[in-house]
């Protein structure tokens, strides 16, 4: 069969969603969902069939008891079954609706029609197989960082919405975009976005064109925080970077040749028993840790320069 994906149905305990969710991710799970189902959770995930064989699915379902084992909670099923392109795509979409996330951000799946009253900044977004619908606490707590952020610039520069802040943001890990189009939308005046992943680069180009952003505002390019350093001719205002804790300290001493005095950081996808390490080598590498946000068992680090 050409184009088939696998679907991966589990059904846990709510409390273990999250960690499922990190775990399919990890799996190269594209595209996930959850529905209650009485006091249960059914998790849905989905993956391209050329990349995981029968083995490879036994093996996450061990993983998957192993990690509720270790909390102390009933061990999840998992069934899978091949389905084509189609019907994936139908079944993910059917899952995901409009969601308005902090004070000004609604996100709207690119398949249903605009909110008829446009009181907040609507993101349009069709990810399609990359990371970043706006679901995971982490992408929350990221726009809501943004929002906070974005909103101490001098009124003058929020009185007009055409008005661009002259601001320039690297958007590390971009996935769908969701944070660099947020940013925009929040008036930057240009936001570099890269991923080591090529289905999020092409993901974040779609969503420019179907959020209306002029190319020369949102970049999008292949690769990290080095082809960052070649693409900048000046250090960036601010930094934000939702992807693992320990790609995070890794990346660290490289963000120094794209920071100045004055850049903010907004850190992201770190789990909450990761935050002292991840805050330890910020603090290593010239950051100081203003605030930590918590949602769930994740967090996002507010930093800046010291
Ligand atoms: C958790 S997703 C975040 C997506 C989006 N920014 C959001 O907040 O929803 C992390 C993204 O980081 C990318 N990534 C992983 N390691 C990376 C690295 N070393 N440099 C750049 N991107 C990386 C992954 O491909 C993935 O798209």
């Amino acid at each position: 069969m050409a184009n088939t994906w696998w679907e991966l149905k589990i059904l846990c305990d709510p409390d273990l969603e999250d960690s499922i969710f990190w775990r399919l991710e990890g799996f190269g799970c594209r595209g996930t969902a959850s529905e209650s189902k009485g006091n249960s959770s059914l998790v849905k995930a989905y993956l391209p069939h050329f990349q995981a064989q029968l083995l490879d699915l036994s093996a996450l379902s061990l993983w998957l008891r192993q990690d509720a084992l270790c909390i102390g909670l009933a061990s999840p099923l998992l069934h899978w079954n091949l389905i084509d392109e189609e019907d994936w795509a139908s079944s993910w979409k059917q899952y995901w609706q409009p969601q308005e996330i902090g004070d000004r951000f609604l996100i709207n799946p690119a398949w249903l029609p605009l909110p008829e009253s446009l009181e907040r900044l609507v993101i349009r977004l069709d990810p399609g197989v990359a990371f970043g619908t706006g679901n995971h606490a982490t992408t929350q707590l990221c726009l809501e960082s943004l929002e906070m952020r974005l909103s101490e610039v001098p009124e003058a520069f929020l009185a007009k919405s055409d008005q661009k802040q002259p601001l320039v943001i690297a958007d590390i890990g971009c996935g769908s975009g969701i944070l660099s189009i947020g940013a925009v939308l929040l008036g930057v005046e240009k936001a570099y976005a890269v991923d080591t992943d090529p289905l999020a680069v092409q993901s974040t180009l779609s969503n420019r064109a179907l959020n209306d952003i002029n190319p020369e505002c949102l970049i999008p390019t292949l690769g990290s925080v080095d082809i960052l350093t070649k693409l900048i001719s000046q250090p960036v205002d601010g930094i934000v970077c939702n992807i693992l804790a320990d790609v995070i300290i890794e990346l660290l001493p490289e963000m120094k040749a794209i920071t100045k005095a004055t850049t903010w950081g907004i850190f992201s996808g770190i789990l909450l028993e990761q935050s002292k390490a991840v805050a330890d080598a910020l603090e290593q590498n010239g950051w100081v840790v203003a605030t930590l946000w918590k949602r769930k068992e994740w967090c996002c680090l507010n930093a800046r320069r010291s």
